[in-house]
């Protein structure tokens, strides 16, 4: 069976990659992804200048997956724009930059920066992150985010993505579609990042188990599933000629095909790739593969956006 996708005027030799901010903040993490059955490799979202992030713990896997108050910990976008420099080519492996500035400013000096490096590498703009206290997320709040997109456009002549929050309600799903539809570079969505500010408790201790936000962090793992399928699959019906790409929940061959089914061209790893390291990969890629197999599918296009309805 072939796993392999093209888009973007590129070609990976599978369709599965890891979240941003799952062991890509640091260069031996993104070599140890590239030396991976990873198909391509995004970095941590960078901000403009180095951060540290917010205090400890900030982490903390559960049974159902994970929550994380990060605070965007990030080496600062030269330190990325580096490693972007020295991959070239990544051996066709497809290198893609998180940009998550932490003004609109700050993301068009990034885009600016990165138009003017002319790399193969491709932004993915994080309109998401849950967890810096005092900035809501601008993929929530439909005025900022249809200004932000027009400042990007400005500031960046390629194809870039956007990395959207979890939306819960068609009129949402409606209105961010309208929104993104306007602009024609704008080649593709990562749907989706973390469900934001949930709240896991400690029986035992009494205590929530993330210091930052009192332990309110961003949700992944089994939580997300559901919702980030009906993300992938609402956005690949609304965004014609725009691609999805799924992110959320995926832990086995067994949801990479549900998101690939929903309509999925390429399908993120993130709770899982932190608790079981980029092994993940080759044995995602190993079930999937079997569960193709045993439909009697060849390819990824036999079956790409064809989830049923009843
Ligand atoms: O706290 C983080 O660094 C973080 N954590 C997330 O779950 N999503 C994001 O986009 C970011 Cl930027």
């Amino acid at each position: 069976v072939d796993l392999s996708v093209t888009w973007l005027g590129r070609a990976m030799p599978g369709c599965l990659y890891n979240a941003s901010g799952v062991w890509c903040r640091e260069e031996d993490e993104l070599a140890a992804l590239r030396a991976s059955a990873a198909a391509a490799l995004i970095t941590k979202s960078a901000t403009l200048a180095p951060r540290d992030g917010n205090p400890e713990p900030r982490y903390h896997p559960t049974p159902l997956g994970s929550i994380n108050s990060m605070g965007l910990p990030n080496r600062g976008f030269d330190y990325y724009l580096d490693f972007a420099r020295r991959y070239g080519d990544g051996g066709g492996k497809p290198l893609f930059l998180s940009l998550s500035g932490l003004t609109l400013d700050d993301n068009c000096a990034m885009l600016r920066r990165l138009a003017e490096a002319g790399l193969p590498a491709l932004p993915e703009i994080n309109l998401s992150c849950p967890n810096v206290p005092g900035k809501p997320q601008l993929g929530y709040d439909f005025g900022a985010t249809a200004e932000a997109l027009d400042a990007f456009d400005a500031a960046y002549p390629g194809l870039y993505g956007v990395k959207l929050p979890p939306y819960f309600d068609p009129a949402h799903f409606a209105a961010m579609a309208e929104i993104l539809n306007r602009h024609r570079r704008l080649a593709f969505v990562t749907c989706i990042n973390s469900i934001g500010n949930g709240l896991v408790v400690d029986v035992d201790s009494e205590a929530v188990v993330i210091k930052p936000k009192d332990g309110l962090g961003g949700l992944g793992g089994d939580y997300v599933l559901p919702t980030a399928l009906a993300n992938v699959r609402e956005f690949c019906r609304l965004l014609p000629g725009k691609d999805v790409v799924g992110c959320g929940g995926v832990k086995s061959g067994r949801e990479a095909f549900m998101h690939i089914l929903a309509g999925a061209r390429a399908v993120q790893v993130g709770t899982c790739l932190h608790q079981e390291g980029p092994g993940a990969f080759a044995r995602i890629a190993a079930e999937l593969a079997a569960l193709m197999r045993a439909k009697g599918y060849r390819r990824l296009d036999d079956f790409r956006g064809r989830l049923r309805t009843l």
